[in-house]
């Protein structure tokens, strides 16, 4: 195991610089009574420093995600009786996808065989960049043999419920005391950089480990892994715009490091205004410009 403890942060912008060099990100989730998760992933996205961001959402959450925030797009596409997205809904989120630097795929999709089969057809694409978070992995664990079938690269960020499915489903030990250990094989095994979640939240790629040092207990509420897949995403799709290196597990691991370190400092921030009992995951995000000013960015 080789800890890793050197943060690499944005790049200051050039004077001429302009949105499209700081990365297309697109937000697939949502569904009729989660349509704040998307809200959440796509706000953080935007002051995270994206350049571009998409929402793409069932119908049924097309107008409360549309109407929470102007700075992104919101595509609507086909839903389900349930309000998910139904299986006509795959291509139109293909179409989106080819657009994108970074898709952060799972928050408040919820759970079903057409959303297994559109992560399964997302997964397959070797040019995707993809963070899978939330309903993306419970829905990831239900593919057969989804290590095999990925051809994208992707960061999974799992919270340890999370973790103990991922492992079940490609037959791995999980033992919840060893953290670096299992965010290290679930990565090897998977081919995926991992970001097991929670105090000392730990981001593996392979063998190399980052075991992350800022946040509190205040960010145990509801959203607040939906802001860091938001802010995963943005800031991937900046350093692999940043930077010559063509090898993207590097830079998502990278942007994984930073997104977990600027995500505690934001927690941080937003305990010392609200206390940890009364802070939400909003709170978090109205905390990143902050964080980002701090670290230099
Ligand atoms: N405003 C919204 O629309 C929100 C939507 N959300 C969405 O709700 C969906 C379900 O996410 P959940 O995480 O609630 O559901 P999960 O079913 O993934 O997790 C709940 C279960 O997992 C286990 N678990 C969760 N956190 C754990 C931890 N830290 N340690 C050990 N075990 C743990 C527990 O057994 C718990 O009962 C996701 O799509 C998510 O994006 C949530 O993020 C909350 C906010
Ligand atoms: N005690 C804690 N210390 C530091 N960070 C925490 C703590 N509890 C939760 N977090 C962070 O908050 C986020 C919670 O994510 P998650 O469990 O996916 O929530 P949700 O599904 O509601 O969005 C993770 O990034 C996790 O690391």
């Amino acid at each position: 195991m080789n800890i890793i403890s050197n943060i690499k942060f944005l790049e200051p912008r050039v004077s001429n610089g302009y949105k499209n060099m700081y990365g297309r990100c697109l937000v697939v989730g949502g569904s009729r009574n989660m349509s704040g998760a998307p809200v959440l992933s796509g706000k953080a996205a935007l002051r995270s420093g994206a350049g571009l961001v998409e929402l793409v959402v069932p119908e049924p959450a097309y107008l409360p995600a549309s109407s929470s925030e102007p700075c992104y797009m919101v595509t609507p596409a086909d839903a389900d009786r349930t309000g998910k997205f139904s299986k006509d809904s795959v291509d139109e989120v293909l179409a989106s996808a080819e657009k994108a630097d970074v898709i952060a795929v799972g928050p408040g999709l919820g759970i079903g065989e057409n959303l297994q089969l559109l992560i399964s057809e997302l997964i397959k694409v070797p040019e995707f960049n993809i963070v899978i978070d939330a309903d993306g992995i419970n829905n990831l664990i239900h593919i057969p043999h989804w290590p095999n079938m990925a051809r994208a690269n992707i960061i999974l960020t799992p919270h340890p419920g999370e973790m103990k499915r991922l492992a079940a489903s490609i037959s791995m030990e999980y033992s919840p005391d060893e953290r670096l250990e299992n965010a290290a094989e679930l990565s090897l095994e998977s081919g995926t950089i991992v970001v097991l979640k929670g105090a000392e939240s730990v981001v593996a790629f392979g063998e190399d480990c980052y075991v992350n040092n800022t946040g509190n207990p205040g960010m145990a509420t509801g959203g607040s892994g939906d802001v860091l897949t938001g802010m995963s995403a943005a800031l991937w799709a900046q350093m692999q715009r940043n930077q010559a290196d063509e090898d993207q597990l590097r830079n998502a691991f990278d942007a994984a490091i930073l997104a977990v370190y600027l995500h505690g400092a934001a927690g941080d921030i937003a305990e010392d205004k609200c206390g940890t009992a009364a802070m939400i995951s909003s709170d978090i995000i109205e905390a990143l410009p902050q964080a980002f000013r701090t670290n230099g960015m």
